[in-house]
Parts: C-alpha cells; sequence; structure tokens
C-alpha cells in the first residue's frame, strides 16, 4: 500500500506538475473508499503534500483497523485536512481544487454503488477539474468498465492494467506499483513493461 500509494502521487506530480497551475499550492481533493483502494488514497495524499501539493481527505467509511487508523493519524499530523461533509455542487469543487484523487474503490468493488458514494460519484461526474483514478475509475465494473460512470483525466493502473483499462480514454494511463515477484509475474503472464531505471511508474 505504501509503494501503491507512493506511485500514484509520483505518477500524478508527473502529469500535473506544480508548474502546470496557476496556483503555487495546488488543491487536491483526495476521496477515499473503505477498502484498499482509499488506503492507498491516504498514501497519496501524504506524498502530494510532501510533493508541493495542498490536499484535503474526505473518508466518509473509515474502517475500525489499525492500518487505517494510523494512515489518517500520519496524514492529520502533517496537516492534511479530513473534510466532514462532500461538497454537493459541482461548482463548488471545481471553485475550490484543481484536481481530484479517485480512490474510492478498486478491484473488488461489485454490484450497484450504495451510499454515500453513489451521491459522491453523481457529483464527481460533474465536475470540470481533472479526476486521477487509483487503479480502477470508482463506479466501473472491473472488466467491462461503464459508459455511464464517471470518465477521469487519469488513470494509474497498479501492479497491472485491469480488463477495464481499455474503455480509459483519458489523457495519462501510467502504470505504478513495481513490487511484483518475477516468479509471479512469469506464473500469471502479466507480461509487464519494463520500469526504466529505477522508476516506480511506467507513463502507458
Ligand atoms: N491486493 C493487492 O495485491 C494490491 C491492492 N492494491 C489496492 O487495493 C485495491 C483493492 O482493495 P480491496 O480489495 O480492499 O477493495 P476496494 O476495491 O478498495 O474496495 C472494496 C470495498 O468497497 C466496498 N464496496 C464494494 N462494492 C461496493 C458497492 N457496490 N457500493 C459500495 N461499496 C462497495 C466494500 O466495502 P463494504 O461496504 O462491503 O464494507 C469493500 O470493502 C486495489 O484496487 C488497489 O487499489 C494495491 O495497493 C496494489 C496491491
Ligand atoms: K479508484
Amino acid at each position: 500500500m505504501e509503494l501503491a500509494g507512493l506511485s500514484c502521487a509520483t505518477a500524478i506530480a508527473k502529469a500535473y506538475p506544480i508548474s502546470s497551475f496557476t496556483s503555487n499550492l495546488p488543491s487536491v481533493l483526495v476521496v477515499c473508499g473503505p477498502g484498499n483502494n482509499g488506503g492507498d488514497g491516504l498514501v497519496c495524499a501524504r506524498h502530494l503534500k510532501l510533493f508541493g501539493y495542498e490536499p484535503a481527505i474526505f473518508y466518509p467509511k473509515q474502517p475500525n483497523k489499525t492500518l487505517f487508523e494510523n494512515l489518517c493519524t500520519q496524514c492529520r499530523k502533517m496537516d492534511i485536512p479530513f473534510l466532514p461533509e462532500f461538497p454537493q455542487e459541482a461548482e463548488v469543487i471545481d471553485g475550490a481544487y484543481s484536481l481530484v484523487i479517485d480512490a474510492i474503490f478498486g478491484f473488488s468493488f461489485k454490484g450497484a454503488v450504495r451510499e454515500p458514494f453513489g451521491s459522491i460519484l453523481n457529483t464527481l461526474k460533474q465536475i470540470t477539474i481533472p479526476i486521477a483514478s487509483v487503479d480502477i475509475p470508482s463506479g466501473w465494473d472491473v472488466e467491462k468498465g461503464n459508459k455511464e460512470g464517471i470518465q477521469p483525466d487519469m488513470l494509474i493502473s497498479l501492479t497491472a492494467p485491469k480488463q477495464s483499462a481499455h474503455h480509459f480514454t483519458g489523457r495519462y494511463h501510467y502504470l505504478g506499483g513495481r513490487f511484483v515477484p518475477m516468479a509471479l509475474q512469469e506464473k500469471y503472464k502479466l507480461n509487464l513493461p519494463l520500469y526504466p531505471d529505477t522508476d516506480c511508474v511506467l507513463k502507458l
């Protein structure tokens, strides 16, 4: 999770460098879901802060597990705010932030989206600032995608792109999570591209 989150922040900083924003401290809204995808988002928020961005986290369903509690503690100690509620109006998000990180659901998402995430995703469908999705655009079927769902500008595929990545039409697709042992890559015939040097991300 630490390496996945670092990969996400690194890829985001490459796609949206601070110099590309009008503000010196670009505000980033990181929306975290209840599983490990949300944990990747918390780690990503920490690294974005270290890279000079101004992240704020919305984390409506925090699991009662030490791992996630510790990740929240680290974020709080880095003065990353946790929003008490989600801005319901797309215009409010567009006005307050430069970028949204979608760390709501990853590969364990299934079925119809339950609240509060249904309303959140509906609002995210209306915003005009870019969305960067961690591993899978939230609300997409892992294999089939979702034409009616959010259409992110960036996708960071972790470990290996999922089948639904074929339906991604945004500008930036990165591979991150350079931690798959060679034996596993061979066993599952992942056929992963080579990362340059010691980089933890690769632009696809
Ligand atoms: N393992 C690995 O190798 C690596 C994993 N990695 C990362 O972990 C991610 C997978 O994490 P994951 O398995 O924890 O599940 P994830 O997709 O975050 O969320 C599932 C949660 O969402 C919920 N939920 C589900 N459906 C729902 C619905 N319809 N409507 C509403 N809620 C719904 C459900 O919660 P529930 O509400 O049932 O309590 C469940 O807990 C993966 O994509 C990648 O980012 C990387 O770090 C790289 C290495
Ligand atoms: K996601």
